[in-house]
């Protein structure tokens, strides 16, 4: 008893000061650990947004981004949140009374409103680009697009976003745009890998945007864009081909087969028993085709369809001019066009025919999508609306004639071949976000591309909490080893005794 007594008592553990030392040691490090912890520990997530509205030919629609609060100019990757369709027409159709083109912005600002919390509302940056059909409307009347942009413009400051202006995107704008999309989605900019082309298919014109292999910019310099993102530098060729749209080439294909002035059109790129009469002053009414007008024609004509495929092709291929080019080499109507380099995405009115056609596999062969598409345009239009009553008859009729178009386009015109055809993937969206100009061109008027790579921390979050851990513990294990002095004594006592 007594021995164990005197035990207790010469125990080193058990003198005050080692005690204090032991228990100081394990708060410090519990400490260390937790403020290591707490300090690094993600914070709940907060969010910025910016706006942008597509302005469209056929319609607009408005796109919301958002990008966590804290990462705004380099790592965070910047996502879609929400998009909204505007009711109606594209705003170039309301030249004739331009306020309706303000209105028709109203119903999906208001969803923007609900989108958006409203702490943010005010430095939400706002962005209206409109496209082709704004460019013709320009063209063909500039007071009426004035006028238009005025009353958007009023529309969109009665919200209360950081408004920052509407503008006509340049071709070569919204090609270059589209590219970063692209890319910026799959990431490939930050990574520095292989970048993909950008094929945009509107109503009212076509966009071709790929990085070549060697590349003289020199010899059309309007058709290149010089990029440093991310620390690369990249030399991209595009291309915008105005009235190449698929509405605004539709226009083009009729205008071709209408030009004698006849009463009744029989058109292979709409199916047998197709019929519709058309007003000839409507399908001139277009910079695209008004210098084509027939001196005598008729009020109106009958549309037929006869559905052949390979004399609609012919008839497209009217469309395209092969016969100059000042270049190297071209793609069509005399525009320079270096030869065709990697994977390419296509997307817009490609993916909504592809997708429709059922054309979308990049594993279909150029030559089976050509049969089908023969096949689809003979179908007769009866059979052709009773397999899809729920498909806008307007769009219904022009599968077939925009099926063809999209095929001359990429093979003829841009000088696709069956090995590089499947090169080409229809795609809608990329990680949740559209494919198209939107987002990059937010990108780029918020700067949230950087030239240079970032710094990235050296070490992740976890890494630094591991680390910290680590060290900590082998801190306390040489604290303890430190105090082995002692422990023999306290180990051989009781066998001495
Ligand atoms: O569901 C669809 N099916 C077929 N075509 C569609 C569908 N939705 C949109 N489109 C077409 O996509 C094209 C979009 O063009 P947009 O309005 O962006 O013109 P732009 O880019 O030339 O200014 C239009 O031709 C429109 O008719
Ligand atoms: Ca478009």
């Amino acid at each position: 008893m007594s021995a164990q007594r005197e035990m207790k008592e010469k125990n080193p553990w058990h003198t005050p000061l080692t005690i204090i030392i032991t228990v100081i040691g394990v708060i410090a490090i519990v400490a260390l650990v937790t403020v290591a912890v707490l300090q690094n520990r993600p914070v709940p997530q907060k969010y910025k947004y910016g706006i942008v509205l597509d302005a469209g030919s056929s319609h607009t629609a408005l796109y919301i981004y958002e990008w966590p609060a804290e990462k705004d100019n380099n790592t965070g990757r910047v996502e879609q949140k929400h998009s909204c369709k505007v009711k109606g027409k594209g705003i170039s159709s309301y030249a004739a009374e331009p306020e309706k083109a303000g209105m028709s912005l109203t119903e999906c600002m208001r969803e923007a409103e609900m989108q958006v919390p409203s702490r943010r509302h005010q430095e939400t940056p706002l962005y209206l680009g409109a496209t082709a059909g704004m460019r013709l409307l320009n063209i063909e009347n500039r007071e009426a697009s004035d006028k238009v942009f005025e009353a958007v413009e009023k529309a969109l400051q009665g919200f209360p976003f950081s408004y920052q202006g509407a503008r006509i995107l340049s071709g070569q704008e919204e090609g270059a745009f589209g590219w970063v999309t692209v890319n910026y989605l799959d990431d490939r900019l930050k990574q520095g890998l292989e970048t993909t082309g950008a094929l945009d298919l509107g109503g009212a014109s076509t966009q071709i945007s790929f990085v070549p292999h060697e590349y003289d910019i020199s010899e059309s310099p309007s058709n290149s864009v010089a990029f440093r993102l991310y620390g690369n530098d990249y030399n991209l060729y595009t291309h915008s081909f105005l009235c190449y749209g698929k509405d605004q080439v539709l226009r083009m294909a009729l205008a071709h087969q209408t030009r004698s002035g006849p009463v009744t059109m029989s058109d292979p790129c709409f199916h047998p028993g197709y019929s519709v009469t058309r007003n000839y002053n409507a399908l001139y009414d277009s910079p695209c085709v008004s210098e084509r007008k027939p001196k005598e024609a008729p009020l109106n004509f009958t549309h037929t369809g006869v559905g052949n495929f390979f004399r609609c092709q012919e008839v497209v291929k009217t469309l395209f001019n092969f016969t100059s080019c000042k270049y190297s080499r071209c793609s069509f109507n005399g525009i320079f066009q270096p030869p065709l380099q990697g994977s390419f995405g296509a997307f817009s009115a490609y993916y909504f025919v592809m997708n429709f056609l059922n054309l979308t596999d990049s594993s279909i062969p150029l030559e089976t999508v050509k049969a089908n598409l023969a096949n689809y345009c003979g179908t007769p239009w009866n059979q052709i609306k009773q397999q899809h009553p729920e498909v806008k008859e307007k769009y219904l009729a022009e599968y077939c004639f925009s099926g063809t178009y999209i095929v001359t386009l990429l093979t003829e015109g841009y000088n696709f071949t069956k090995e590089t055809f499947s090169k080409i993937k229809f795609i809608k969206e990329i990680k949740g976000s559209d494919a198209g100009w939107t987002l990059g061109y937010m990108l780029n008027l918020t700067n949230m591309i950087p030239a240079e790579a970032p710094d990235s921390p050296p070490l992740p979050h976890a890494g630094y909490v591991s680390i910290v851990t680590v060290i900590a513990l082998l801190l306390f294990i040489l604290f303890i080893l430190s105090l082995r002095p002692i422990w023999p004594k306290c180990s051989k006592k009781p066998q001495i005794v």
